[in-house]
């Protein structure tokens, strides 16, 4: 019997996107696990030459209409794309910052007790064998070489959410302290933005904190796509892995053309 077959009727598996793009449609991708294949930490991930050339020549052609929606902050694209990264429209840090060609960088202060959760997230990577992540606006425990800890991880990273008034969000094989956002609100703010007024949303994500796009997504008349295997998801297409967006832009890109 197929992985499809056994599914329950409630999760009847989705059909690939159509591999085009209308000048009423806007994009907006997931990073890791959507675009990059994930990796051991967050270090680990690469952006090919080939990979970034295709978002560039896909956001010319849909000027303003291309976003990458990521819980990296913009640094951290910014390190992973290079100057390529300043022609795309980016919203990091799990929809807490924003920043476009046209309208510069949105982003919230940084209260001080943000650097002291960091202090203390750092001290529990440090005792319990865990990579630790710094980002802008949060910190991350990764236990993805050290799957055990997850318990350990989720129950010192709460403690330290509550302790300061941070939102507690957790990953894949990792759990992240920040501050405020969504990818929904991240979508619905970008769409205000001229270029993408009245146009509709795709949204590519693999994560469960991808749901949320899924759901502003649908909402604005668009449409979610999850990427990897089936699940309880608000999305409405799917594709199976990162190779499989990646031919899927280049089929968008070619029928663009
Ligand atoms: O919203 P995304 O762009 O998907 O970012 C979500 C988190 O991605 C990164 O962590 C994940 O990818 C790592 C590298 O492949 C992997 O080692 C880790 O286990 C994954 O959870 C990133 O490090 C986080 O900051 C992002 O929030």
């Amino acid at each position: 019997m197929s992985a499809s077959a056994m599914l329950s009727p409630m999760l009847a598996d989705l059909a690939p996107p159509p591999p085009r793009l209308s000048a009423t449609d806007s994009l907006f991708l997931d990073f890791d696990g959507t675009l990059v294949d994930l990796a051991d930490n967050p270090e680990g991930v690469h952006v090919s030459t080939e990979l970034a050339d295709r978002l560039d020549a896909l956001a010319a052609h849909m000027p303003g209409r291309l976003a990458i929606v990521s819980g990296r902050s913009i640094a951290q694209l910014d390190a992973l794309f290079g100057p390529q990264a300043e022609h795309f429209t980016l919203a990091g840090s799990h929809g807490a910052e924003r920043r476009s060609p046209e309208d510069g960088h949105d982003q919230p202060e940084k209260p001080a007790h943000l650097a002291t959760a960091t202090d203390e997230m750092r001290a529990v990577a440090e005792a319990n064998d865990l990579y630790f992540e710094t980002k802008s606006f949060g910190a991350g425990l990764h236990y993805r070489r050290n799957p055990d800890a997850e318990p350990l991880a989720l129950r010192e990273a709460t403690a330290i959410a509550e302790r300061h008034g941070l939102t507690l969000q957790p990953g894949k094989m990792m759990v992240e302290v920040r501050l405020p956002g969504d990818k929904g609100q991240a979508i619905e703010t970008l769409m205000q933005a001229p270029a993408m007024r009245g146009t509709v949303p795709i949204f590519f994500g693999d994560d469960v904190t991808d749901e949320d796009g899924f759901e502003a997504a649908a909402r604005l008349g668009g449409a979610g796509v999850l990427v990897g295997p089936m699940r309880d998801t608000a999305a409405r297409y799917r594709l199976p892995d990162v190779a499989a967006v990646h031919s899927w832009l280049a089929q968008a890109l070619e029928n663009a053309e």
